[in-house]
C-alpha cells in the first residue's frame, strides 16, 4: 500500500529510533514493534511484545490476500482506517458467565469462519473465548489491557501455539492492537520479480 506519511509521524519515528535501536529486529517484527511504540509512546514494549517473524510473514500474506479482519470492540476497528473490519459487539448480549465481548467473538466466528486475522485490544474474555473456538486464525493479535485477566489470557494465547502477537505485561489496549495490525497493513508486499 502506498501511504503518504505525515511529517509528524516521520518525526515521531526519527525520535523513536534515536532513543531505541530496533535495527536488530527482522522486518515485520520491527514494523510491529515500532508502530506499537509509536502509538503508545512507550519504549518498554520492545521488551514486552512476543511474536515470530515467520508467523508474521504468513499473516501478512493472508492479510494482503484479502483475509477478513475481526476486532473485539469498535475502538479497535476505529483505529484500523484502511481496511474494513468485522465487529459484532452491537449484536452481542451478555449472559451468565458470558460478557458481551465474548459473545461478539462467537457471532463473528459464525460470520467469517476460519482463516481470519483477529485483533483483540480490549477484552480479555474475548481472547479467552477465541481460544475455545476452532478458528484456525491467520493471526491473533492479542493485546488486551487491564488488571483482571489480561496477563492470563495472553499467556493462554502463547501456550495455544496459534500464530500470535501478544505481550507479557498488563499493558495493551485498543490503540496498541490497532497499531499492530496497521503495521502489517502498511508494510509493503514484495513481488517475486523484485527480489530477482
Ligand atoms: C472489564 C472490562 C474492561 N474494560 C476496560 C477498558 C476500557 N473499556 C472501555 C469501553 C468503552 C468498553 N469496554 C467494554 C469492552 C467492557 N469492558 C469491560 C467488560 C465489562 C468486560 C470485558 C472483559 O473483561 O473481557 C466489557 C463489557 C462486556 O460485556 O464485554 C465495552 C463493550 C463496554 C460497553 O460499552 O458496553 C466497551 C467497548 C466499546 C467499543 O466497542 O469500542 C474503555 C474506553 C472504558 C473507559 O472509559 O474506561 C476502556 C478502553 C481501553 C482500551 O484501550 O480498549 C478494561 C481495562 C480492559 C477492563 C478489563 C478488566 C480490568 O482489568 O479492569
Amino acid at each position: 500500500m502506498n501511504r503518504v506519511v505525515h511529517p509528524i509521524e516521520e518525526e515521531s519515528y526519527r525520535r523513536l529510533r534515536a532513543r531505541l535501536d530496533t535495527s536488530h529486529f527482522p522486518p515485520l517484527t520491527r514494523a510491529v514493534v515500532e508502530r506499537v511504540i509509536h502509538s503508545a509512546a512507550d519504549l518498554a514494549y520492545a521488551d514486552d511484545l512476543v511474536m515470530d517473524e515467520g508467523e508474521l510473514a504468513a499473516a501478512h500474506a493472508a492479510l494482503h490476500g484479502g483475509a477478513p479482519v475481526v476486532v473485539d470492540v469498535e475502538m479497535v476497528g476505529a483505529g484500523i482506517t484502511r481496511r474494513e473490519t468485522v465487529c459484532r459487539l452491537r449484536d452481542a448480549v451478555a449472559g451468565p458467565g458470558l460478557t458481551r465481548s465474548a459473545h461478539a467473538i462467537r457471532l463473528a466466528f459464525e460470520e467469517v469462519g476460519p482463516g481470519a486475522l483477529w485483533v483483540i485490544g480490549n477484552a480479555p474474555t474475548a481472547l479467552e473465548e477465541l481460544l475455545t473456538l476452532d478458528a484456525d486464525p491467520a493471526l491473533v493479535i492479542g493485546l488486551p489491557v487491564g488488571f483482571v485477566g489480561a496477563v492470563e489470557s495472553k499467556a493462554a494465547l502463547r501456550a495455544s501455539g496459534l500464530p500470535a502477537v501478544s505481550n507479557v505485561s498488563e499493558k495493551g489496549g485498543s490503540a496498541v492492537a490497532a497499531a499492530a495490525l496497521n503495521a502489517l497493513l502498511y508494510h509493503p508486499v514484495s513481488h517475486p520479480e523484485e527480489s530477482s
